[in-house]
């Protein structure tokens, strides 16, 4: 049955038989994207319907969101026209592992860039249907220009300070041919154009636009992985993807949901996110979501990627 929820002004489009949905999880839907700031590059590997991606999207984030169930990233996409932020969220339909390696895979060597005419295609099989292609096309080619309410913009991100260099063409992915995100388009769509004035247009470039241009295999903010009962073992995905010498600025938060029984302690959950990872986690964060059972609770436990985890050197794996 398809049904409309509302959570923090935003509304969502449902069928409860085919997509997960839990209206318990407002407050810490509300707590994580309160840690966001706008312009954040976020990255959502099991993204459900948008109850992140959506809210971060309306704070101004440029959102990638993954989620493995078809009907949830049909829905997601819905939503994110609802509530008028499709331009900010990228949606995907696959495997998290799958997904968060396409998006940080690094490009294979300098110089070796895609043409136009692939970003094109990559963006026609983003687009939801026909009438929306012309959009999505636009927006992959050119700055596309989002509505942010002036009290989104914290003091330090004043619209100077969030100002990066313009560059319409970052849809010009450097790409191996072969590479699947060529197939995916996985990637090719974040030049985005954050504005702090009101009734700004897509595609219509006002004074003191901010540019975001960065891609996702140089810096994402944060990582969310909600998926409490296995998302510790999906973490070593993140084993040797981040490739330091194309990374810019400080290394993502990993926020991982995870279920904590009475007979376990936060060393012990670390330690297993540390196996997943291969590396030591410095200084976790753990704050508990809600009980889920009289011996069982919901935690998230949040990190720093470590550099460990990561590929330091000039090599290519
Ligand atoms: C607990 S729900 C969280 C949904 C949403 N983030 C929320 O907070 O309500 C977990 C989601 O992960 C998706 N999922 C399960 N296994 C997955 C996988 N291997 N890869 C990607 N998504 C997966 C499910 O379809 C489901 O939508």
């Amino acid at each position: 049955m398809v049904t409309e929820v509302k959570q923090y002004g935003a509304t969502f489009k449902l069928d409860y038989s085919l997509v997960y949905w839990n209206s318990r999880l407002e407050h810490e839907h509300l707590r994580l994207i309160s840690k966001f700031q706008a312009g954040d590059i976020i990255c959502d590997m099991f993204a459900g319907i948008g109850p992140f991606a959506i809210p971060a999207a309306q704070k101004g984030c440029i959102v990638y969101a993954n989620d493995l169930n078809p009907d949830s990233v049909r829905y997601m996409k819905i939503n994110a026209e609802i509530n008028k932020v499709d331009n900010l969220i990228h949606a995907y339909n696959k495997d998290a592992r799958k997904f968060i390696a396409e998006l940080l895979i690094a490009p294979s060597s300098e110089g070796n860039s895609l043409s136009n005419e692939v970003s094109s295609k990559s963006c026609e099989k983003w687009g939801m249907h026909e009438n929306r292609k012309t959009h999505f096309e636009d927006s992959c080619l050119t700055d596309k220009v989002v509505e942010i309410p002036e009290e989104n913009l914290s003091n330090s991100e004043s619209i100077g300070q969030l100002c990066m260099k313009d560059d319409s063409n970052l849809a010009t992915a450097k790409r191996s041919p072969g590479s699947p995100l060529e197939e995916n388009g996985m990637a090719e769509c974040a030049s985005t154009c954050v504005s702090g004035k009101k009734k700004q247009g897509l595609n219509k470039r006002p004074r003191g636009c901010v540019s975001i241009n960065t891609r996702p295999w140089e810096h994402i903010d944060h990582v969310i992985m909600n998926l409490p009962a296995s998302a510790l073992q999906f973490l070593d995905a993140f084993r040797d993807l981040v490739q330091m010498r194309y990374w810019k600025g400080s290394l993502p938060w990993i926020h991982c949901y995870c279920f904590m029984r009475s007979t376990e302690t936060k060393e012990y959950i670390t330690s297993v996110a540390e196996t997943a990872l291969g590396a030591s986690i410095q200084d976790p964060v753990f704050f508990r979501v809600r009980d889920v059972a009289p011996n069982k609770a919901m935690y998230c436990l949040s990190f720093r990627l470590p550099e460990e985890a990561c590929v330091t050197g000039d090599g290519w794996i």
